[in-house]
């Protein structure tokens, strides 16, 4: 209850600062992610109210409680770099020694004369080694204290020796190592197992590899206010419940206001359209149909609550309540060919997928409103990653005009305008032949009820993966998930309720 009260109370402060501001829109901050040229901002921001010098004491106090709270007392060595994030070490290792823990510390580089981190080293007065390699082999905790937001190339081969060789490492705000924006390794990156980072997470504690090196991952308020977050331009968030809101049933709709849903059905691979059918259904759209390409009869004897369409494609879209097509699940390239320019022509929202991936032609994509490829299909397309497949799908976003949905361990929902939501609600068992489909489906019943492009992509990946966390210890197939959607949908409107 008091929970409850405390997180209302939040979000209408935070809903104050959205109004009338044109960066952060009705979105819920707590899942803004900073890259660390954007934190740089905030710690600027926040210095002119608050010390950095404080900043860093209280993260250190921070990351000082989290090991309190999980470790017993026992012998520990924080390596500090020359900068705050070493700062934030150096605070570390006092209060541990306070806390009558046997702490050494390790230098690693020299702050520089005069910095805050420099204040810091001087306010450590406990034992300061310099064998590193014999100390960080004994230590029971090995506290990566070494580069966080400020990392800027490669590690040092000589650091990742020495980090290799820890046993257990807790790291200060990112294992040292892990670009916060990317994800990616630069050079070599410990697998912690805590990291506590402060105000807010950066996209490379969600994003894969990052995430994987994270271990228990904790954000720690440091008294910086939650309107610095307001002077940035902010483009990434994770997505949960609170970044999106799904449409409520009203005692007044209809079914095509409920939203209709059309998928294009192949005419050899009839499983992929009557999954995002059956998704659909799940999901509560307002009425689904399936226009056949051949094989009629399979499709009609599907489902009493599916509609076969009779008529051609070019009749059936002069239909202007059927806004809302699939296209792709289940479809050659040919049936592809033959239908996808039909919709976009007829200014239909098309959801593209699967079959509609199969060559390396972008243009056939424009005009769509989701792409939703897996990797291997987004490769296939927009040709190999050459930075990090957040920029990639950016630029495909960009190129295609559409929401791209990549989809993986952590999917990445990317609109045209630069917005990214990294999703990390889905286990690995969601990789099953058919899942995609359902989701497709449920895409199209959240863009079909009027949610916007990009809101419906998010909702549905979170949806998903809730889908697939309610099969509890079993192996989802994909009409399992579509079974649990109805549930799903609930699960995404309780913590929703909370969160606003
Ligand atoms: N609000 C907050 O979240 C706060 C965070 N704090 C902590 O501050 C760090 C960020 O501090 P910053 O000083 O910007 O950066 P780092 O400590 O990560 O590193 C900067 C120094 O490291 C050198 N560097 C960078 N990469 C390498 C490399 N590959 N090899 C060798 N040296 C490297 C860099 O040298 P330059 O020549 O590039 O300048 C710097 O000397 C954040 O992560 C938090 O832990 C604050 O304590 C308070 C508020
Ligand atoms: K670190």
């Amino acid at each position: 209850m008091c929970r409850v009260l405390f997180l209302f109370l939040q979000c209408s402060i935070n809903f104050m600062f959205y109004k009338g501001h044109n960066i952060v829109k009705n979105q819920n901050t707590d899942l803004v992610l900073l890259t660390p040229l954007q934190m740089q901002i905030v710690d600027k921001a926040a210095a002119k109210t608050i010390p950095v010098k404080q900043l860093m004491e209280n993260a250190g106090w921070a990351v000082t409680q989290e090991i309190l709270k999980r470790y017993k007392p026992c012998s520990v060595l924080i390596l500090c770099g020359p900068g705050n994030n070493g700062g934030d070490g150096y605070v570390v290792a006092r209060l541990l020694a306070k806390a009558g823990w046997p702490v050494c510390v390790g230098a690693i580089g020299k702050p520089k004369a005069g910095s805050d981190a420099e204040y810091a080293a001087r306010q450590w007065c406990g034992k300061t080694v310099e064998n590193l390699e014999a100390y960080v082999e004994k230590a029971s905790l090995v506290v990566d204290a070494i580069f966080g937001a400020g990392l800027t190339s490669n590690l040092d081969c000589r650091i990742a020796d020495l980090l290799r060789k820890a046993k257990r490492v807790i790291a200060v705000d990112i294992p040292s190592g892990i670009d916060g924006e990317t994800g990616q390794i630069k050079g070599y990156a410990p697998y912690a197992e805590l990291t506590v980072s402060f105000f807010r997470a950066k996209p490379g504690h969600y994003l894969l590899p990052g995430r994987e090196h994270m271990g228990v991952l904790v954000i720690k308020d440091i008294s910086i206010l939650t309107n610095t977050i307001f002077t940035i331009d902010i483009k990434y968030w994770l997505n949960e419940p609170g970044l999106w809101e799904i449409p409520r049933a009203e005692i007044e709709d209809y079914k095509y206001r409920r939203g209709a849903v059309s998928i294009i059905g192949g005419s050899q691979m009839t499983g992929a359209a009557r999954l995002s059918a059956h998704a659909a259904l799940n999901m509560g759209a307002g009425l689904v149909h399936i226009l056949p390409l051949g094989n009629n009869e399979i499709y009609s004897n599907f489902s009493a609550c599916l509609i076969v369409d009779n008529d051609p494609l070019e009749d059936v879209i002069q239909d202007k309540r059927r806004k809302v097509w699939v296209c792709g699940p289940g479809l050659s390239i040919k049936e592809v060919r033959r239908t996808l320019p039909i919709l976009i022509a007829a200014g239909k929202k098309v959801i593209a997928d699967a079959g509609v991936f199969q060559t390396d032609q972008i243009d056939m994509l424009k005009g769509t409103s989701i792409i939703t490829p897996h990797m291997g299909e987004f490769k296939r397309v927009f040709g190999e990653i050459i930075e990090d497949k957040v920029s990639a799908a950016r630029q495909a976003a960009v190129k295609t005009g559409a929401v791209v949905v990549l989809k993986g361990a952590d999917t990445l929902i990317v609109a045209p305008d630069g917005r990214v939501a990294i999703n990390q609600h889905a286990s690995a068992r969601l990789a099953t032949a058919g899942s995609g489909d359902t989701l497709t489906g449920i895409i199209a019943t959240l863009l079909a009820s009027g949610m916007p492009e990009w809101e419906s992509a998010c909702a549905a990946v979170w949806m998903h993966g809730e889908a697939g966390y309610l099969c509890d210890h079993s192996w989802p197939n994909a009409e399992m998930l579509a079974n649990n959607l109805g549930k799903a949908r609930d699960n995404a409107k309780i913590i929703k309720k909370i969160d606003n």
